[in-house]
């Protein structure tokens, strides 16, 4: 479904993303790890055409269902995120416009991918709420962001991109930012996305006790390139490289569910 080819990255025309490959199957959960600044999210945001100003992708190709999304226009793109793929960030909840109420908001986001009555957005938008697990939808509505604490508003972000059940799911540190209970809950809400709608989901994290808990593959990355890749048994267990061993040593306990 998503065929990534070779692309490059520079920022300020200083190539920084190599030669990146990444093939994706419908359903499948694929982690990209590595340290700070090694080009993770530079990675996943190429592939919705939401590089910085000074970033520029150079060469290389993004299959999307075939269709190569560098060639789409602006517009098509607009129609495109949010609905047949979503990306969700470690402060989610930090783009929800401060001085509108929650609800509005999230109604608007609905009726644009969606002609829907305002009624049957506001309901469509409290049942995701619901289903985050975040108790007195309502209220959460009629609020504003800064009333909500941090993880609830992350997790309201994380409502809006799951609302049309994507494609593709880009989850950049998704919960980082968030308790361990919180962040749980989270990542089972992503798990049951794939299970239920065959969602693919590329996760970007540092912490390899999630990527080990839900990826079917790992893919490291050092200094813009992918270092090693594969299934995560293999990454676990038999890691190739001395890069990959030392980010598996500096994770104290990451095997058990207890873990995410
Ligand atoms: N706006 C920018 N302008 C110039 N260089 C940038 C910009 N954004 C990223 N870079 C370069 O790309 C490198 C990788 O950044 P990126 O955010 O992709 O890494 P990352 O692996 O996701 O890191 P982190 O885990 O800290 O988010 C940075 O160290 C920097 O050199």
């Amino acid at each position: 479904m998503l065929d990534i080819q070779n692309i490059t990255v520079a920022y300020h025309g200083q190539p920084f993303l190599q030669d990146f490959s990444l093939h994706m199957k419908r359903g499948e959960i694929i982690s990209l790890v590595g340290e700070s600044g090694s080009g993770k999210t530079t990675a996943i945001r190429s592939i919705l055409g939401l590089l910085p100003q000074e970033g520029e992708l150079v060469s290389g190709d993004i299959l999307f269902e075939g269709k190569s999304l560098p060639e789409y226009s602006e517009k098509e793109m607009q129609k495109l995120r949010g609905s047949r793929i979503s990306m969700i960030f470690q402060d989610s909840g930090a783009m929800l416009n401060p001085i509108r109420k929650i609800g509005s908001q999230y109604i608007e986001y609905i009726q644009k991918h969606e002609k829907l009555s305002h009624k049957a957005a506001e309901e469509k938008a409290v049942a995701m709420l619901e289903a985050m697990r975040l108790s007195e939808p309502e209220r959460i509505m009629k609020s504003y962001g800064f009333q909500l604490s941090g993880g609830m508003r992350q997790r309201v972000g994380i409502a809006m991109a799951m609302t049309f059940e994507p494609e593709l799911l880009l989850a950049d540190e998704p919960t980082a930012a968030l308790d361990v209970t919180t962040q749980a809950q989270i990542v089972r809400q992503m798990m049951e996305l794939r299970k239920n709608h065959g969602t693919s989901i590329i996760l970007v994290t540092h912490n390899l006790g999630v990527a080990a808990y839900m990826s079917d593959r790992i893919v490291v990355m050092q200094n813009g390139s992918i270092v090693e890749e594969g299934d995560r048994k293999t990454i676990l267990e038999q890691p190739g490289c001395a890069y990959t061993r030392k980010l598996l040593a500096a994770v104290p306990n990451m095997y058990g569910e207890g873990y995410v």
